[in-house]
């Protein structure tokens, strides 16, 4: 069994240090497979997902080296496209999200890839045709087998084009940037993401000897280069882990601090949980979250009911809609979670309303929670962790409630939380792997 136990409603109090993030992670490992020269990787999170895509990279025959606990060098001088073919290509591939990101490096420098249809959170439809209509703009043809569930793409020579992406896909940039920097001529790409995973790639690209500009903004420009070097990398403190942060000491009561945040990195994140009336300062570079009895959440300068919604970077990202969903449920007044992304992300609210949360699910995109301003405390119960952020809201509000709460397929949590039991309990929690 894998579970969480919780005994609840004790305020937590102390530092904690934000892991390096896991979507940054995902692409910057991918871009190893871009040059046959050394690069060094630091401040990479020990957690499911990136270990599952560090064992690919091996699998493919990337020199993987592990020079401390955060810290890995790779050198992709000989890598097995035969690879491909195999069982267990097809399991790995297939079990994370980002393993859709080889795609791109792999295509660029030896001209063809393959890819079992990736993984992920069940949050929704999650489509690549981004991706893959970019390549095809670049000069590739895939085949979508959908027997075996696996893409197959070919190109000789990528050229470089205008592209108009479909929709500001995070993966989806990143790949097409990934296969462009090797193209043949300009690349440019508009209505490009640009969330800071992204501007940390396209820099760690230029070092590499990329030309990219653009960098931070949705629209991107490539000059192709003949072939990339090496470099060395430090991932950023991951946002997501951050927000969950926040949420979790308002939730609790609880006195934290979260160290080195690289505060100047995380736009809008910290003004939207403000607007959920949680007070917290800026310490030199760490955020300071005082204990909080009670907190407001604010309204429209007209005085309607808050929405919060996510949108593409600067906009506020999905990955934190239901960590602000569940600390609603115990602010003073109302708000809104509009989900737009992704269709299925809310359902786990059933498991909130159990616990004796106010909120109405509109549709699938949408909730509106009534905040009990701490006038009752949730109560524990037996729950299932649906995807990666519902599971860390869900652990949120057990850690808020009164009494035993046990949260199963906590798999799910740790895809994207590293030790999440232990540093918790170094903030006094009280958690028990069962
Ligand atoms: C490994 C990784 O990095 N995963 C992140 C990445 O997933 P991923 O890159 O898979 O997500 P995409 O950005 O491609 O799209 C996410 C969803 O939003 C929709 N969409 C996207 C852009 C847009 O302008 N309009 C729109 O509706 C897409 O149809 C899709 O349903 O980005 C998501 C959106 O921030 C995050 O939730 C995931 O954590
Ligand atoms: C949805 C997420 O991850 P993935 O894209 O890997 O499923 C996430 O990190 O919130």
């Amino acid at each position: 069994m894998n579970a969480f136990e919780i005994r609840g409603g004790k305020p937590l109090k102390g530092e904690i240090i934000p892991q390096g993030a896991k979507n940054e992670a995902l692409q910057i490992l991918s871009a190893v497979l871009l040059t046959n020269e050394k690069i060094t990787i630091s401040n990479i999170p020990d957690i499911k997902d990136v270990n599952k895509l560090i064992e690919l990279l091996g699998d493919l025959g990337v020199d993987v080296k592990r020079v401390s606990k955060d810290t890995y060098e790779f050198q992709a001088a000989n890598i097995n496209l035969d690879f491909f073919h195999s069982q267990t290509f097809k399991a790995k591939g297939g079990s994370l999200r980002g393993s859709i990101m080889i795609v791109g490096p792999l295509l660029a420098r030896f001209g063809k890839a393959a890819i079992p249809k990736p993984g992920g959170d069940k949050i929704g439809r999650r489509r690549l045709d981004t991706h893959f209509l970019g390549f095809e703009k670049l000069g590739a043809k895939f085949i979508y087998n959908a027997e075996t569930g696996f893409f197959n793409i070919d190109a000789t020579q990528l050229k470089g084009t205008f592209i108009l992406l479909d929709e500001a896909s995070v993966t989806g940039t990143a790949n097409i940037v990934m296969a462009a920097v090797l193209a043949q001529g300009k690349t440019t790409i508009y209505n490009a993401a640009c969330e800071p995973y992204l501007q940390q790639l396209c820099k760690m690209l230029n070092r590499m000897g990329a030309k990219i500009t653009g960098i931070g903004s949705n629209l991107l420009t490539i000059e192709g280069v003949k072939e990339l070097g090496g470099t060395a990398h430090r991932l950023l403190p991951d946002m997501i882990e951050i927000g969950s942060f926040i949420g979790l000491a308002a939730m609790t009561e609880s006195e934290i601090t979260i160290k080195n945040v690289c505060y100047n990195e995380l736009g809008i994140i910290p003004d939207t949980f403000r607007r959920l009336g949680i007070q917290f300062e800026l310490r030199g570079d760490d955020i300071y979250i005082p204990s909080q009895k009670s907190y407001e959440i604010d309204t429209f300068i007209d005085g309607s009911i808050l929405t919060v919604a996510d949108a593409p970077w600067p906009g506020f990202t999905p990955d934190l809609l239901s960590i602000m969903l569940v600390v609603a449920t115990q602010a003073k007044g109302s708000v809104l979670i509009h989900q737009k992304m992704f269709e299925s992300r809310l359902f786990f609210v059933d498991k909130l309303i159990d616990m004796g949360a106010q909120i109405i699910l509109c549709d699938p995109h949408r909730a509106t929670v009534i905040g009990l301003d701490k006038r009752y405390q949730l109560k524990g119960i037996e729950m299932t962790s649906p995807d990666i952020r519902a599971g860390v809201s869900l652990l949120i509000a057990a850690l808020s409630a009164s009494g035993r709460s046990t949260i199963y397929n906590i798999e799910q949590i740790e895809r994207g939380y590293q030790d999440i039991d232990t540093r918790l309990k170094a903030l006094g929690a009280d958690i028990r792997r069962l």
